[in-house]
């Protein structure tokens, strides 16, 4: 899908080299993601601006009054008349002042940065669970999407080091800025010679930087597979097969061939990375110690005092480790950009699916129905048409059963009807009018689906129900009714805690159903709201045949003057619809009631008597 192409990937041919310029514009991405910062807390982020700013002066001031207690020390030593030493303590008291407040400010930070942290972590994961729910059906199912959703939900938790990374760089560019026009007071060539000493293991780190947000971008797709496998290997929902049919073996070999590479990757880069750091490290204390000399030569030539030497040692130590710490850092902070940009490319795909600007109104009731006309659809990952050249009415109030073998298309004729899909070919019609034509969420609200891969959801047993008409969940009276009317009351009534059982094994208390018993629960949701248009995509498969039948007899009596349709491959049941739709290979091959379609001996008249025998 084009709306996902990535162009970073371009970046992993041959011409590997992420450059200078593409780190300066990955900072870009950065006042973005202050907006987000500040939108998670402004006071937070606020206070966290004002005490990094306060702290910055901090060594500064340390090394200076540290100066002067020496230069005071020397001086009061020196000479004996003066026995008044006051303000020798004074300063004394002033570098004790000064330190506690340094430490006080340290903690106070990182406090914030760690409260800022974990409320921009929930920030953005609620985002991307918001952004995902506006997204396409056909959009989840593209793996490259999964990988940027993979990259999006990893920088909930990366992004909030950048965060305190960031913040730390403003903080100590204006460390810097103290302690340089400290230092180029007393002598200019020192930074210099500062310069000399952290450029080369900029240099260094930056590369490596590159090379390590390179191999987790190429290794996104490994990194789900692994998540995938974990998944399968330790799940209550998967234990059953993986037991049965031995695959602990298979799967613990598969995760350690991918484990085993992401090692041996990291590990080469590691090694490497380590072995060229000592190397600078050595050139950057070889810059050190040759300014250290120059202040020694000056000392003892009298040049400076005692406390200039302290003061300048002092100044330049602490600008070297400063100063290597941004640079090491800015590629760590432009890496961390870089990433930035994965998870706001994942908040600018945008759903091709949306309601116009000025919908149509639902009808109410609908007065014709639904017309296909000529419809067309392939799934966005395959080039087979799921369901072509398809045209007929489902009428209003007429109960319709779709049959079919596996693969024919049923499923895809009801998804496009609920407009979780777009035809690519022909329309589909509400009255006269396009689907697109009306309000998305209203047709959502009309149209009640239950599918037969219904969700399982590890929650109690009215928010199972519930999930059918969310906005009523705390409706008690409404649950229970749709219990009733799905037949699932009695199994619910011998439930322990009954409404309030919690339904699967993940969590505290909680007790599994049998297939037809989940299935009955998932039927009631049908029941929740008072939808025109009801699909029952083979809810009933897991049931018993008279279990079945009963459903079936209740459904068509409760959607009397509703629109539906159901799917089902009992015969018993579908000729209880009005009318009958035999779709082959994604085609429309006979529509008619049961009398008309056994009368014309066709498809499913051969259909209905293959069943029929099996049973005799
Ligand atoms: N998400 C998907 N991505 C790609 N192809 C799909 C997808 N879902 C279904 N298909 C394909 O589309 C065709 C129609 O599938 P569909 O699920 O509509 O069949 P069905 O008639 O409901 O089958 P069944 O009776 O087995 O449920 C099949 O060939 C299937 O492989």
């Amino acid at each position: 899908m084009s709306s996902l192409g990535n162009p970073r990937k371009k970046r992993q041919g041959i011409d590997d080299k992420l450059t200078f310029q593409e780190r300066l514009a990955a900072l870009r991405n950065l006042p973005a993601f202050f907006r987000m910062v500040w939108q998670t807390s402004p006071g937070l982020t606020i206070a966290n601006t004002v005490l990094r700013i306060a702290q910055s002066a901090m060594p500064l001031s340390l090394l200076y009054v540290g100066k002067l207690i020496i230069d005071q020390v020397v001086h009061l030593s020196k000479d004996s008349t003066q026995h008044s030493s006051s303000y020798l303590w004074q300063l004394v008291a002033l570098e004790f002042g000064l330190a506690i407040l340094s430490d006080a400010l340290s903690r106070v930070i990182s406090l914030l940065d760690s409260l800022l942290g974990d409320l921009f972590g929930k920030h953005t994961s609620i985002k991307i669970m918001e952004h995902a729910a506006v997204l396409d059906l056909d959009q989840f199912e593209d793996s490259e999407f999964y990988d940027k959703l993979e990259r999006a939900r990893q920088q909930t938790t990366g992004r909030t080091i950048l965060l305190a990374q960031v913040l730390s760089q403003v903080q100590d560019i204006i460390t810097i800025g103290f302690l340089a026009a400290g230092l180029v007071l007393f002598n200019p060539w020192l930074i210099l010679l500062l310069l000399l000493a952290v450029i080369p293991a900029f240099l260094n780190e930056s590369h490596f930087n590159d090379l390590t947000y390179k191999l987790a971008w190429g290794q996104t797709s490994d990194r789900r597979e692994l998540d995938y496998i974990r998944f399968l290997g330790a799940s209550d929902e998967t234990a059953k097969e993986v037991k049965v049919f031995d695959l602990s073996n298979f799967l613990i070999n598969r995760f350690r061939v991918i484990s085993d590479k992401f090692y041996t990757d990291k590990k080469n880069l590691e090694v490497r990375h380590s072995v060229w750091g000592t190397l600078f490290a050595v050139i950057g204390s070889a810059g050190y110690y040759s300014a250290y000399v120059i202040i020694i030569l000056q000392t003892v030539n009298g040049r400076l005092s005692l406390g200039d030497l302290t003061f300048l040692a002092g100044s330049f130590r602490q600008l070297r480790t400063t100063f290597q710490g941004i640079l090491i850092r800015f590629s760590s902070v432009t890496q961390g950009a870089m990433y930035l940009r994965d998870m706001f490319d994942y908040f600018e795909i945008k759903p091709k699916m949306v309601t116009p600007l000025h919908p149509r109104p639902f009808p109410k009731p609908i007065q014709h129905g639904f017309t296909f006309e000529g419809v067309g659809f392939k799934y966005i990952n395959s080039e087979k048409w799921a369901i072509r050249h398809l045209s007929f009415t489902l009428n209003a109030g007429e109960k319709l059963a779709l049959v079919g073998e596996n693969g024919a298309g049923k499923t895809t004729l009801v998804k496009l009807l609920a407009r979780l899909y777009e035809p690519v070919e022909g329309r589909i019609l509400l009255d006269g009018f396009d689907l697109k034509e009306y309000d998305l969420i209203e047709l959502r609200t009309q149209v009640g689906v239950i599918f037969q891969d219904y969700q399982r959801y590890q929650m109690t047993v009215s928010q199972n129900i519930a999930v059918g008409n969310i906005a009523q969940s705390e409706n008690r009276a409404l649950i229970d009714d749709a219990a009733h009317q799905s037949l699932a009351y009695p199994l619910i009534e011998k439930l322990p805690m009954g409404y309030e059982q919690m339904l699967g094994r993940r969590f505290n208390q909680g007790v599994e159903l049998s297939g037809g018993e989940w299935q009955k629960i998932a039927l009631a949701r049908a029941y929740m709201k008072d939808a025109q248009l009801l699909i029952l995509d083979e809810p009933t498969s897991a049931l018993d045949a008279r279990a079945e039948y009963n459903v079936f007899l209740r459904f068509a009596d409760l959607t009397k003057d509703k629109t539906a349709v159901l799917i089902s491959h009992r015969f018993s049941t579908v000729r209880m619809a009005n009318r009958i739709l035999v779709l082959e290979k994604g085609q429309l091959i006979e529509i008619g009631s049961h009398e008309e379609l056994l009368q014309r001996r066709g498809r499913y008249a051969e259909l209905f008597e293959l069943q029929a025998a099996g049973y005799k």
